[in-house]
């Protein structure tokens, strides 16, 4: 029962709730498939660790379900769920290790912990990152940190990550590593050759998730507001830059379906939400229509208005 199947979803939750005063998070489904990296975005306060954290069992929900590897929240946070926890590696944007420990210390006290855990890994994870194992955690600066706790969440061998701004306050350099390090770890199969881990992965740096996620969730005050694949954002959906009296001829011409017209109105003109721009481009040659990105998708999603 506490099994999952290569196949089955690593995460799978819906409907979930939680209320705090002045907040709720109402209604979120999250589903993380083996192979698949799930960016998870928002504005700030939308409710990205609140959910992350039920997920976790870290806090009681007050409505839903959520599966995490086939355990509940609560099974998963039970102490004495050992082999659930060494399915799942975690980093919050803020390092939970002891600060006075050296980082050797760190791999001793893993090794302690997992009966997963791979020595040899961490300290080629540690090479990688060039982190010092005589120096304490609590001398290490924010970037360091992550790389540190992201060498921990993987020397474990998870089937399945949750990061929480984990990639904040990392270099360019750092970050190209750690994308690739997640890329891998996504990438590993089975003997059948079937995807057997998957991410899920809260961001501020959608430019990290333009590189890596396969879909990208978002919630705005507590309340889904799209899933979707994140090529179609990036590769199929376009921004055209028009006027007034071209909105008005595209809404005419039917090339996207009335109830899908989504605007935001800017100082030079307006920006219209296309979603598939080759065909756009086909049908409206003479109106700029440049790509996608997510930022810009939420941004229409989340403050643009309807166009009818
Ligand atoms: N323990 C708590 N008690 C009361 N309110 C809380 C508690 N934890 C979180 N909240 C509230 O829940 C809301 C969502 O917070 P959350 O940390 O989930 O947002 P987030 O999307 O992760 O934000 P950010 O991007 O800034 O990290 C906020 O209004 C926050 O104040």
């Amino acid at each position: 029962m506490n099994q999952v199947t290569a196949a089955a979803p690593l995460i799978q939750a819906s409907g979930l709730t939680k209320h705090y005063p002045g907040f709720s998070l109402a209604g979120v489904n999250v589903t993380v498939e083996p192979g698949q990296v799930v960016g998870f975005v928002g504005k700030n306060g939308s409710g990205k660790s609140t959910t992350i954290k039920a997920l976790l069992g870290l806090i009681s929900l007050d409505a839903g379900q959520a599966s995490v590897l086939g355990y509940s929240p609560r099974d998963l946070a039970n102490t004495a769920s050992a082999r659930a926890k060494e399915q799942v590696g975690v980093v919050f944007d803020t390092i939970s290790l002891p600060g006075h420990l050296k980082i050797e210390e760190v791999g001793k006290l893993m090794a302690r912990a997992y009966s997963t855990w791979d020595a040899a890994g961490f300290q080629q994870r540690l090479r990688a990152a060039d982190l010092d194992p005589k120096k304490a955690v609590k001398d290490l600066s924010r970037g360091m940190g992550m790389k540190l706790s992201l060498a921990c969440a993987l020397s474990h061998n998870p089937r399945l990550l949750i990061l929480d701004e984990a990639t904040a306050g990392l270099d360019p350099i750092a970050h190209d590593e750690v994308l690739d390090a997640l890329r891998d770890f996504v990438a590993v199969e089975d003997a059948q050759g079937n995807p057997v881990n998957g991410i899920l992965m809260s961001s501020h740096i959608t430019s990290d998730l333009d590189k890596i996620a396969d879909t990208v969730l978002c919630i705005d005050a507590g309340h889904p507001v799209f899933n979707i694949a994140k090529d179609e954002v990036c590769d199929l959906m376009g921004v055209a830059r028009c006027r007034a009296a071209e909105l008005e001829q595209i809404a005419c011409s039917g090339v996207i379906a009335p109830g899908a017209m989504r605007i935001m109105r800017q100082d030079y003109g307006i920006d219209l939400l296309v979603p598939d721009r080759f065909a756009f481009a086909e049908s409206f040659p003479s109106i700029p229509c440049d790509r996608m990105g997510i930022d810009e998708y939420m941004v229409f999603m989340i403050k643009g208005e309807r166009y009818c």
